[in-house]
């Protein structure tokens, strides 16, 4: 007998759309891959990985980390778009500069980045919120000069708006000149969050140059905001691989980082996670 030819035979006939994440593991559970396989789950996307990197962090911080060697990131790139292939694609903790490279190579390799059909999302990564380092120092040139030029979206926070462009942002004129900074640097689209930011509303703005569109939302009263940038950039990367246009796509991740913050969760003696199991809990 054949595979499915009984009268038994289960399963969906439509797969889901696919998206892959490159990024590192978070051992407890809240930011990195993890969180990004949580969100692609709860917005109706099969998740695919390529690990960067291993973490060793909990609530309270990131001890310490081991990069994967660049050949098996790019390997585990190569193996699940060859097969299964990706309507999206995001990267998150790069690492090491030798990774960036590798990694900015393959996606052209395998038709991944703006110009393709295939969009691909950046999140700059650079740190956690505890301030532990998660990029090499001398990593930030090659997202500058090698990954953003490749890129449909830019998603930097606060922080790596100024590590990328050497811009404070204070005010609308600052931000408005780190936006310009980020676009000159080559992605197709720039999302500025502001969670760093104070105040009672968390404001996002998203421009392609053209384009400007302001993403304003309640500002939640929590300490647990544990991978809340992962959390929106994949939302995004969902949305993009079911096939909304960037400005959709974003809107559509706000709206869903929104809930993760209101549900956020403690959990060890440190900083929660935002959660997307509302989400879960909405359509049960
Ligand atoms: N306290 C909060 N309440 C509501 N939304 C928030 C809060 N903190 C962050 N966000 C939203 O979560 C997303 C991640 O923002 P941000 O904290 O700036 O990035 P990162 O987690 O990368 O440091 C943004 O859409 C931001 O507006
Ligand atoms: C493995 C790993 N990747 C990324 C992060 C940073 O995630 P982010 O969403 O910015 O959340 P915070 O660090 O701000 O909580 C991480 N911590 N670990």
């Amino acid at each position: 007998m054949t595979a499915g030819s009984s009268a038994n035979a289960v399963g969906a006939t439509h797969a889901p759309p696919t998206a892959l994440t490159i990024a590192g593991s978070d051992s407890g559970g809240g930011a990195g891959i993890q969180a990004d396989l949580r969100t692609f789950f709860a917005c109706g996307v099969h998740g695919m990985t390529a690990v960067t990197a291993v973490t060793v962090q909990n609530s309270l911080g990131v001890e310490d980390f081991a990069e994967i060697p660049a050949n098996v990131v790019t390997a585990q790139i190569r193996a699940v778009t060859g097969d299964m292939g990706a309507r999206a694609a995001k990267t998150g903790m790069l690492a090491t500069a030798e990774i960036i490279t590798a990694v900015a190579k393959t996606l052209g390799d395998v038709g991944i980045g703006r110009d393709t059909a295939v969009p691909f999302v950046v999140d700059p990564v650079a740190a956690s919120m505890h301030g532990d380092p998660l990029l090499r120092e001398e990593a930030l040139e090659a997202i500058r000069t090698e990954l953003l030029p490749r890129a449909t979206l830019v998603t930097p926070n606060l922080d790596e708006v100024r590590l990328l462009t050497g811009i404070e942002v204070t005010d609308a004129a600052s931000r408005g000149a780190a936006t310009d900074a980020l676009l000159a640097l080559g992605p197709q689209w720039v999302l500025v969050k502001g969670g760093h930011d104070t105040g009672p509303r968390c404001v996002d703005l998203l421009s392609d140059g053209t384009t400007h569109v302001e993403l304003d939302g309640p500002r939640h009263d929590t300490p647990h905001t544990h991978g809340g940038g992962d959390t929106l950039a994949s939302a995004v990367t969902a949305s993009l691989a079911k096939g909304a246009d960037v400005p959709t796509a974003v809107r559509e991740g706000k709206r869903f980082i929104e809930r993760c913050v209101a549900d956020a969760y403690p959990m060890g003696g440190g900083i929660g996670p935002v959660s997307p199991f509302w989400r879960l809990d909405t359509e049960a």
